[in-house]
């Protein structure tokens, strides 16, 4: 599972410990590697009243001065990795199906409107639409009567007639882009009045406020079942009835981590290449989270999916940044990540008054939590899950919604054994700072975690020491997954493997490695159920030299509520054992 935070950006610079995210000489760089981890993507437009779906009004205009160019949101160096799972990929089958349903209803008569690129709106005009479906990248699919061009619409559910501004046509995919403009007839899925934030429908961060939990999960339950349909390569006999998505414990005040970030003074990039004399900001800029649809920082005062203390700190960073920006040349990102300190009830350390600034205090059963926001990226945070102990780097991954991982972590735990057999081993590749390897420890008799990240195995390593574990029962290894393999001396028959790649999933060698060693059951969590569909695709159809698996279960977990991300388990169990 991961976050597209997965790679801890680099650090930093002498200038203000908090600021983080490329930055060189002492000044802050460029900003902002867009991420996948439900907010940080965000885009959007500006809206002064979001809780009222008829009053959601954006502005005239794309705001694009001086370029007429439709402009396509850029990609991360991690989405172009992605070669099949691509967001372009999942629409343009969500669009497929979308067509194809239509035809089967109306017995291959729909109506088709054989001008339709002659009657195609202009760029920029306004127009009704009807959205029909819900794409699996979170924006509604919609239609005009008698027309089958399909208009992608964000912050849409089905059944909305909505007011839209068309910006972009894509004449090969018989598809437009189009901002949201206005509720014209809401869907009875929409309710305004759960909207908690009000940015919503302008910040892209988050997709579904408009919509019941309930109806999130269903809809997180259909991304599961697209994404095996469509990219996993597999008969659908072969493919489990998804599960029920378990949701998220909270729905807001989750996120333990945000990086909200902001962009360089105008000209800051011909600055970027050296090629005039930095100017400073002489205002402070604009700072929060990309538009949707739009390469431009929204100015973003609070997020209500953060949690308190990261919303404290935010509110603490703004400040500072509107007294310190003119010390800036370039843009940056700001990281706020929680850190809990746990104290036992009685402990002098417990503040008796007023907390100190930009600190909430949890009440447990026997100790106390004080949570505050850290912004040095190489300072350590420390989490809990139940009684577990992590502590990372705070600019380094680790999850960031510690509300669901209590019941995450029991569900790997539960499942992680086959029915039968007996098993001792454990490999946790891709382990990060040893999420899986600490909590299913106790399982086995020895375990190993693998990790490219020397930042995160120094911390599995000392997590590991944290929790009471020696190298007697668990190691790790700072290197690529695949080599992995070179020294792994576990019997496969006796061992079970927790994959976790980033979003780009695993690539061949390691899947055909894994193949090869043959452990009897897999569990593999993903942050991108596309490339996870994929790659269980292929240890299923089992081609080639290696063992072939079949899929036990499959199911969504809600880790990030409101957004469009769905964290995918996938068990897997070896075909024609060794027994
Ligand atoms: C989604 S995170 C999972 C981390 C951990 N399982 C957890 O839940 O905290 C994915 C991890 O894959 C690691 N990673 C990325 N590419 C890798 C590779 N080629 N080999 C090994 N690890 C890799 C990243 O450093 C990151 O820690």
């Amino acid at each position: 599972m991961a976050s597209a935070l997965a790679d801890a950006p680099k650090v930093l610079n002498g200038h203000s410990d908090t600021i983080m995210s490329g930055i060189t000489n002492g000044v802050a760089s460029a900003s902002v590697a867009a991420t996948s981890n439900g907010n940080d993507n965000a885009n959007g437009n500006a809206n002064d009243n979001a809780n009222d779906s008829s009053q959601q009004k954006r502005p005239a205009k794309r705001q694009n001065p001086g370029n007429n160019r439709a402009w396509k949101q850029k990609k991360t160096k991690r989405e172009k990795n992605i070669t099949e799972g691509s967001s372009e990929d999942v629409l343009r089958l969500d669009i497929e199906a979308l067509l194809a349903s239509r035809k089967s209803q109306t017995d291959g008569q729909v109506e088709v409107d054989a001008d339709a690129e002659e009657n195609l709106p202009e760029q920029g005009t306004e127009i009704e639409v009807e959205v029909m479906k819900l794409s699996s990248t979170g924006d509604g699919l919609a239609m005009r009567p008698g027309s089958n061009w399909v208009y992608i619409v964000p912050f849409t559910v089905p059944g909305d007639i909505a007011r839209v501004r068309v910006y972009r046509h894509v004449h090969t995919e018989k598809q437009s882009f189009a901002d949201f403009i206005s509720v014209v007839k809401p869907s009875p899925l929409r309710d305004d009045a759960r909207i908690q934030c009000k940015y919503f429908a302008s910040c892209g961060g988050c997709q579904f406020q408009m919509l019941d939990y309930s109806e999130q999960l269903n809809h997180k339950k259909r991304i599961v079942d697209r994404a095996f349909r469509n990219f996993s390569n597999l008969a659908p006999e072969v493919v489990p009835a998804i599960n029920d998505t378990i949701g998220s414990p909270l729905q807001y005040g989750y996120r333990t981590k945000l990086t909200p970030h902001f962009d360089g003074p105008p000209g800051f990039r011909h600055n970027k290449r050296g090629k005039n004399p930095r100017t400073p900001f002489d205002s402070c800029p604009d700072i929060g989270f990309m538009q949707k649809g739009r390469r431009k920082v929204l100015d973003i005062e609070d997020c209500p999916i953060g949690t308190s203390a990261v919303r404290l700190g935010m509110g603490r960073e703004r400040e500072r940044m509107h007294k310190d920006f003119a010390s800036y040349q370039r843009g940056a990102t700001i990281l706020l990540r929680e850190n809990t300190k746990r104290l036992p009830k009685d402990s002098d350390e417990i503040p008796q008054g007023e907390l100190p600034p930009c600190t909430v205090r949890v009440d447990n059963e026997d100790t106390v939590d004080l949570k505050t926001c850290i912004t040095d990226s190489k300072a350590t945070t420390t989490e809990y899950i139940g009684d577990y102990l992590f502590t990372n780097p705070a600019g380094s991954f680790f999850q960031n919604n510690n509300s669901i991982l209590p019941k995450f972590t029991q569900y790997v735990r539960e499942r992680i054994l086959p029915p039968s057999g007996n098993i001792k081993y454990l490999i946790d590749a891709y382990s990060g700072s040893g999420l899986f390897t600490i909590t299913l420890a106790s399982l086995f008799e020895h375990s190993i975690g693998i990790d490219i990240a020397a930042d995160s195995i120094a911390s599995a390593g000392r997590n590991a020491a944290l929790n009471g574990m020696g190298e007697d029962r668990c190691k790790f290894i700072a290197a690529d997954a695949g080599e992995l393999f070179k020294s792994v001396s576990y019997n496969a028959e006796e061992t079970v493997v927790v994959l976790d790649p980033p979003r780009k999933g695993c690539d061949d060698s390691f899947l055909s490695q894994l193949r090869r060693f043959g452990p009897r059951r897999v569990l593999y969590v993903s942050c991108n159920v596309h490339t996870q569909a994929r790659d269980v695709g292929v240890l299923v159809r089992g081609e080639g030299e290696g063992e072939r698996y079949e899929i036990e279960s499959l199911v969504g977990f809600d880790f990030f509520p409101q957004t469009g991300h769905v964290e995918g388990v996938a068990i897997l169990n070896r075909v024609d054992t060794k027994e």
